[in-house]
This record gives C-alpha cells, sequence and structure tokens, in this order.
C-alpha cells in the first residue's frame, strides 16, 4: 500500500470522527439551547416579586389561558372585585397592570405622566402596517420629542381657541346631518357616518366631504374596519407574545401578513390624498390670502414651517399622517357614542322628552345653534351618561412605561404595560347608584356623575368625571371638539325628530348587544327618526343654508 493511501485512509477516518463529533456537539447546543430559553421563558411567565395580584399563573403561558378574547374589560371587572384596585396580570412574559383606581390613575398617569406615557410595542402595526421610523401613526407614536411637537401641533384645531375656531365647520355638518334625516332615517348610519368624517376631514385638510367622491365615506369607514379588525385580538396570531411568530411566512399560513399590506395600501393612498389637499390649500392660499377664512390644520403647520424654515418641521409623510390620523381617532369614537346615545333615547323615550324641550327652549322656535351649547344642560348629561354607560374603548388605551418605577411597594419593570379601566373606573357600584343604568339625571346631581352623599365637590380631589377619555398626557386631545359636535348634531337631530325604536326593537346590553373589538359599538345601531312637526322642515332647511353658507365661506 502506497504512504499516500494510508495517510488518505487515516484522514478519512479522523474526518468521519470530527464529523460525528461536530454533528453530536452541534445537537447538544441546540439541545442546551432551547432547554435555557424555555427555562427563561417559563420563569419570564411567573408572576414576580413585588407584583400587584392577580389570576393565577400556569407555567409557561402566565395568565394567557384567563385572557378573553371577548370584551376583555368585563373579565378585567371580576378581577378588580377580586384583587382589588392594581391587578397585575402575565401576558406571556409581558407584564400587564389593570388600574381601577381614580387616585392610581393620577398618581401613576398624571403625576409621573413623564414616564407613564409610551405606547406597547404592536409588530404588526409597526413593521406591517404603518413601518417605523418613517411611517408616524398616533397608534405606534411613542412618548419623545417627535409625539409632543406632533401634540401641541393639534392645539390648532383641538384646543381651546382651536374648537372654537372651527366650531361653524362642525355647525355646519350637524345641520346637513339633520336635514339627510329627513328620510325618516332611510340612510340613518351612512349619514351618521358622513356626519362623524365631515367635520374632522374639513378642518385638518381643508376638504368638505361634499366636493368628495360620492362614495368616500364607505371608502374611509371601510378603511378603518379592516385595520380595527386586524388588530382585534385573536384576529392576528398573537406575535407580540410569541415572538418567533413573525418568522412563519405567509405559504406557511401566516395568512395576517397580507391582510397586513392590504390595511397599509389603502391608507397610504388615504394619507398621500389629505397631503395633496393641505397642499393645495396652502398654495390657494399663498396666491390669494383672502381665499380661505380657515386655513385647515396641514395649511397652518405648512405656513409655520415656511416661516421658520430652522424649527424641528414635518416632513412630507409625517404631515401626512398627521392628517389621516385625524380621521382616524376622531371618526369611529365619536360616531359610536352617538349611535349609542340615539339608541337610548329610543329606549328612553321620557329621557328624549326632557331633551326635546331643553333644546325647543333655547332655540325659540328654531333648531339650536353653536351660540345655545352652554345652555344645553341636560343634553350634555346625556352624552356624559352615555360615555359612561358604554364607553368607545372601555379599557382605553394601554399606556406602558419607559423606566423601572417603585409604587406602593410594588416593583414595576420598564416596558410594562398600564390599563386605566375605563370601564370599572366609570361602574363601580361604591361611587356610582345603580352604575348599570343609564341616567343622566346623575351627571346634573353631581358634576362627576358621583353619589352625591359620597362625594361633595370638594372631596372630589383629581378625579376625572370619564374615564372614557383616558387619562394622563396621553389623554384625548378631542374632548371639548367631540363634546362640541355631539351636542350639536344630536340638539338639531332632537329638536326636528323624534327618535323611534325600529321594529326589530333594540339590544343596549354590553353581552348581547355590543360588539367585541378595539372600538366597542352597538351591533345593530338603526334607529327611526320620524319629523316631529311638518313645520319644522322648513327649520331644518333655513339652519342647513345659513350654516352651509358661512361654512362654504370658510372653506371653499
Ligand atoms: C367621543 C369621542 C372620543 C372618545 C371616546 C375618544 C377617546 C380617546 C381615548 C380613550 C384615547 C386614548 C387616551 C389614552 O391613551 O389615555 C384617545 C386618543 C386620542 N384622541 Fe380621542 N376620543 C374621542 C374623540 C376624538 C376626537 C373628535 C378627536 C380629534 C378631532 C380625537 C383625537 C385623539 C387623538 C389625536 C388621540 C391620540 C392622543 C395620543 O396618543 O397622545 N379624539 N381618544
Amino acid at each position: 500500500m502506497a504512504i499516500a493511501d494510508v495517510i488518505s485512509k487515516l484522514c478519512a477516518a479522523v474526518s468521519k470522527a470530527s464529523a460525528t463529533q461536530w454533528i453530536a456537539t452541534t445537537v447538544a447546543a441546540i439541545i442546551v439551547t432551547t432547554a435555557l430559553t424555555l427555562i427563561r421563558w417559563t420563569l419570564g411567565t411567573l408572576r414576580p416579586k413585588n407584583f400587584p395580584p392577580g389570576p393565577r399563573i400556569t407555567p409557561g403561558l402566565g395568565n394567557l389561558l384567563q385572557m378573553p378574547l371577548s370584551k376583555p374589560y368585563l373579565t378585567f371587572h371580576k378581577w378588580f372585585k377580586s384583587y382589588g384596585d392594581l391587578v397585575g396580570v402575565k401576558v406571556g412574559t409581558g407584564n400587564m397592570v389593570i388600574i381601577n383606581s381614580p387616585d392610581i390613575v393620577n398618581e401613576l398617569f398624571d403625576r409621573r405622566g413623564a414616564y407613564y406615557s409610551g405606547r406597547p410595542y404592536n409588530h404588526i402595526l409597526s413593521k406591517h402596517v404603518f413601518p417605523l421610523p418613517e411611517d408616524k401613526a398616533v397608534t405606534v407614536l411613542q412618548y419623545d420629542d417627535y409625539y409632543r411637537r406632533w401634540r401641541k401641533s393639534l392645539n390648532y384645531i383641538l384646543g381651546p381657541g382651536g374648537v372654537n375656531r372651527v366650531t361653524p365647520v362642525l355647525e355646519a355638518e350637524a345641520a346637513n346631518f339633520s336635514r339627510l334625516c329627513l328620510d325618516g332615517g332611510e340612510n340613518y348610519i351612512r349619514n351618521l357616518h358622513y356626519w362623524a368624517l365631515a367635520g374632522p376631514i374639513a378642518i385638518t385638510c381643508g376638504k368638505r366631504l361634499e366636493n368628495l367622491p360620492a362614495d368616500y365615506t364607505e371608502t374611509f369607514v371601510h378603511g378603518q374596519d379592516v385595520l380595527l379588525e386586524l388588530i382585534t385580538p385573536g384576529v392576528a396570531p398573537p406575535v407580540d407574545v410569541f415572538p418567533i411568530l413573525k418568522y412563519v411566512p405567509e405559504w406557511l399560513g401566516a395568512s395576517w401578513k397580507a391582510a397586513a399590506r392590504k390595511v397599509h395600501d389603502i391608507h397610504l393612498t388615504d394619507r398621500l390624498m389629505y397631503l395633496d389637499y393641505g397642499k393645495d390649500q396652502r398654495a390657494r392660499i399663498k396666491k390669494d390670502p383672502s381665499s380661505i377664512g380657515l386655513p385647515c390644520l396641514m395649511a397652518k403647520i405648512l405656513e409655520d414651517q415656511e416661516a421658520n424654515p430652522n424649527a424641528p418641521g414635518f416632513t412630507d409623510i409625517e404631515l401626512a399622517h398627521l392628517g389621516a390620523n385625524m380621521g382616524g381617532v376622531a371618526v369611529d369614537t365619536t360616531a359610536v357614542t352617538l349611535k349609542s346615545m340615539m339608541l337610548l333615547f329610543a329606549c328612553y323615550p321620557e329621557v328624549m322628552r326632557k331633551v326635546q324641550a331643553e333644546v325647543d327652549r333655547v332655540g325659540n322656535g328654531k333648531p339650536p345653534t353653536a351660540e345655545h351649547l352652554d345652555q344645553l344642560v341636560y343634553l350634555r348629561a346625556c352624552i356624559s351618561e352615555t360615555l359612561r354607560f358604554r364607553p368607545t374603548t372601555p379599557s382605553a388605551l394601554p399606556h406602558t412605561l419607559d423606566k423601572d418605577d417603585i409604587f406602593k411597594g410594588y416593583f414595576f419593570t420598564k416596558g410594562t404595560v398600564f390599563l386605566a379601566n375605563a370601564w370599572t373606573l366609570n361602574h363601580n357600584e361604591e361611587d356610582y347608584d345603580r352604575p348599570e343604568e343609564w341616567i343622566p339625571e346623575r351627571f346634573l346631581e353631581n358634576a362627576y356623575g358621583l353619589r352625591p352623599e359620597r362625594f361633595a365637590p370638594a372631596t372630589l380631589g383629581s378625579r376625572r368625571a370619564l374615564y372614557a377619555f383616558g387619562s394622563g398626557r396621553r389623554i384625548c386631545p378631542g374632548i371639548d371638539f367631540a363634546f362640541t359636535s355631539l351636542l350639536l348634531a344630536s340638539s338639531k337631530i332632537l329638536w326636528a325628530h323624534d327618535v323611534l325604536p325600529p321594529l326589530e326593537g333594540v339590544d343596549i346590553s354590553i353581552e348581547t348587544g355590543y360588539e367585541d373589538g378595539v372600538v366597542t359599538a352597538p351591533k345593530n345601531p338603526a334607529v327611526l327618526l320620524r319629523l316631529r312637526d311638518e313645520k319644522r322642515k322648513d327649520g331644518i332647511m333655513e339652519d342647513f343654508e345659513r350654516t352651509n353658507a358661512v361654512a362654504r365661506s370658510l372653506i371653499p
């Protein structure tokens, strides 16, 4: 045997042995790594030390088995009764704390707001629908310098002077809605959506809805529906809880990726359209400043940026988001509140009659106008009670903690998710008399709707009347705007029409009559509308002509 053959046989034996060894080492490494990852994961799902009490944990899952996919706020309310003001929940390895006490909301969200104002990371939104860092959609904005600049810019339309500035446009849209209701409620839902969208779109990007394609309302509503459906718990797999699911390819069943792409494309088209409208209005104003009586939010921002080119401004894509988001946050919430209140009027005719007596009195033979808003005390109480009774986002929106913190001996790690649980905060039996009933009078007897004997005005402290708008530095900036819109629309409609239940009846039970989802909407919002008397038709038409002439002069 040649020496060369011997050497080559020896090498083959050695390399076979080392290949076997290599395979064995690799397999061992995989097993150890997997075991360590599983141990780490399992330990991460256990209740941490000094964490608020909550339901029993299943190792490896935390409280995932108890986390309800349907109407979670109802389960949270039961947990409140068992565990108290702070409930600690393990969502896989993540920490979540549900706050059920106004004082604690005040301490954490208001006083410590500098670090309790983040938003939980949502992979589907932040990577697929609104990919950061370019797509700065409101839903994915963290609490940082950009956010603060963004929020400040909204004052132009949402701050105290801002709402006054845009009220004539809101009034015109309310008058138009009342006019459209003359069809007896045949197209009530479509008209209600039109109303909810028309105000925000006009004042944000300078376009009256009447000048957009007739089916734009449906296009918009569809865009909202597909977005909200995508992020409804249980629709897509829980990729934030089990990050490995992100890597499942579409051909292996991750159909949510295609759905997210579709939602991305729909919203991209929309926001570019808003950007064009805003820029177009700015160009018109530059050409002839007197051509627009009420510059829209986007035109105002562009004007400020031209005047201060060295100050941090918004890029085109940021501006497009800013404009498009106003519709996103304003329309569903306001529309759903009105839908609920109209159903309640249909169920409680005696309340409706009291509102009608109020609007008749202040309107003095004509539909109430923006001048009368302060006098609509009872109607305002009905709106507050609707938001207490059927909040549109019953767990409000989650906030995250940006650094470790200690509160009452509990230790909260950075990234903990907090929910100011609006449902329980506004349904607590100790604070509210018969909380499961819709009683607008409670807001007349006590400004916060609370049991008057328990809560004298001087003892209210830092409590809010309504938690449906959230709390802290991320509290809804559209509260005054929403109340103004709702007061204008409902006062004009009730001046002209009776609201009646449809033949199939009305179901206002939260269990059976309301949808699941991010926004809690009535399943069957239809009502019938009957003109109170023929003479009121003229009043509606005059009101429409007058208010819309003003709006057209402001935003031609
Ligand atoms: C009845 C109607 C409305 C309800 C119930 C409502 C409710 C809410 C809630 C619960 C939040 C989250 C607050 C938090 O994180 O603590 C929010 C945020 C927001 N709302 Fe409203 N909203 C309504 C109408 C409006 C309107 C009409 C506008 C604007 C025209 C608006 C603009 C916003 C904006 C911009 C945010 C995001 C704030 C942020 O992330 O900092 N909302 N709203």
